[in-house]
């Protein structure tokens, strides 16, 4: 049996965390992860066939010709084999889930309400037929961070839950009573889906500006992993790649950036490293419920406006890169070699983090995606950087 690389602790101000248990290195798996629910994010009605008829309705693999599809008999969803079809009809597609997804359609269909209000729509069915088909899960659902008095004042996400729970209890009939299903239940259940689902991406493609969604997915232990700015762990998935190593396609890999010592926290980033200060800061208040004051956020909070745009991580925009001193490889091995990646120090408010961009953020055009390295047990890969968005590799000798 692997013997643990993290343990989740409680830090003051921060929660529950996940923090080394022994000094890790660059590329080494600390964590791989099954989802609990996972849901599409697609409208329920969309013109766009390539969108809402693409992928696998339980395991959201790409379904390709050679694909041995299949579908429901009920609702018509597409499943990428028999097997996948009748392990869905176990879990994430009950005969409930199923007539209440088609009602559901039925209630938006031409309505063209909120794309958001739709996605939550399904998180609810798919959160009430985790709790029909698994107490435990459902209960482990209802563990993770998120509730309704860290929003209260959040009125749209009063509304949206109000609406909700009213278009559940009024069609997706009969609600197993057990459930207690109700407003207040609704209204938690889409805080926690708020501070914790993944969203798992659609395939790379350079032309494409927005990271667009295929689905959501709750991963239970994954979920007590922290924000920082400038993380030291990223998050992989294969929903269409190589099986070899995983034990499903669904599952999702957290790997270490770079080598951090025993003890230290181990952080993802909830978004794309390349977001500016404002735009972070925004983001982490208004949906996650707090002031980030990590390392980098220190730094940057002493910005003009003028240093933000010379440090925009616009990878289109090669100006960037110059005014925000990316070239100082010299400075970056010095601080890398004395710190185990951790650089930053109180006082300095030039670009120390400068390091990070050039190493382990992806160049590639539309991508922002971060760098980590090949795990360590393959010594053949040594250097070889693979990139958690498009996954194309690297040599360190690249970048
Ligand atoms: C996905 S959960 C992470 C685990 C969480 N700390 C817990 O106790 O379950 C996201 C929540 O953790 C907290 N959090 C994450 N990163 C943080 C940070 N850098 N500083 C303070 N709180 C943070 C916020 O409350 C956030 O909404």
């Amino acid at each position: 049996m692997e013997t643990p690389t993290i343990q989740m602790t409680e830090i003051h101000g921060r929660g529950r965390a996940m923090v080394a248990l022994r000094p890790l290195t660059g590329g080494e798996i600390i964590l791989r992860d099954s989802p609990i629910i996972l849901y599409s994010a697609f409208p329920f009605h969309s013109d766009d066939h390539q969108h809402n008829n693409n992928y696998c309705s339980n395991c959201f693999i790409t379904i390709t010709q050679q694909s041995q599809i299949t579908s429901c008999s009920t609702c018509r969803s597409k499943f990428c084999t028999l097997n996948c079809q009748s392990i869905a009809s176990a879990t994430s597609h009950t005969p409930w889930a199923c007539q209440s997804l088609i009602r559901i359609g039925e209630y938006f269909a031409g309505k063209n309400l909120p794309l958001d209000l739709q996605i939550q729509a399904r998180f609810i069915v798919s959160a009430y037929n985790l709790a029909i088909v698994s107490q435990s899960k459902f209960q482990t659902l209802l563990s993770l961070q998120g509730s309704v008095h860290s929003h209260s004042s959040d009125s749209d996400a009063d509304s949206s839950a109000s609406f909700i729970h009213s278009l559940v209890s009024t069609v997706c009939l009969p609600l197993p009573v057990e459930l207690g299903v109700s407003i207040e239940l609704t209204r938690v259940l889409l805080a926690k889906d708020k501070l914790n689902a993944f969203g798992l991406m659609e395939p790379y493609s350079e032309e494409r500006e927005d990271r667009s969604v295929r689905a959501y997915g709750i991963y239970p232990i994954a979920s007590f992993f922290n924000h920082d700015c400038l993380p030291n762990a990223c998050r992989f998935d294969y929903l269409d790649g190589d099986k070899s190593s995983l034990v499903s396609n669904t599952e999702i890999v957290i790997r270490m950036i770079h080598d951090v010592p025993q003890g230290r926290e181990i952080c993802l980033s909830y978004f794309p490293v390349n977001l500016k200060y404002h735009e972070r800061q925004k983001r982490l208040r208004d949906d996650y419920g707090f002031i980030c004051e990590c390392d980098r956020c220190k730094v940057e909070a002493n910005w003009s406006e003028s240093d933000e745009d010379g440090a925009d991580m616009d990878n289109d925009n090669e100006e960037g890169n110059e005014e925000g001193n990316m070239d100082e490889d010299e400075d970056v091995d010095e601080q890398m070699d004395g710190e185990d990646g951790d650089m930053l120090k109180d006082g300095e408010d030039d670009f120390p983090h400068a390091y990070f961009f050039l190493n382990y953020m992806c160049d590639r055009k539309n991508c922002w995606g971060t760098l980590a390295p090949l795990p360590p047990s393959a010594p053949a890969t040594t250097g070889v950087m693979e990139c958690n968005v498009c996954g194309s590799y690297k040599h360190l000798d690249q970048v």
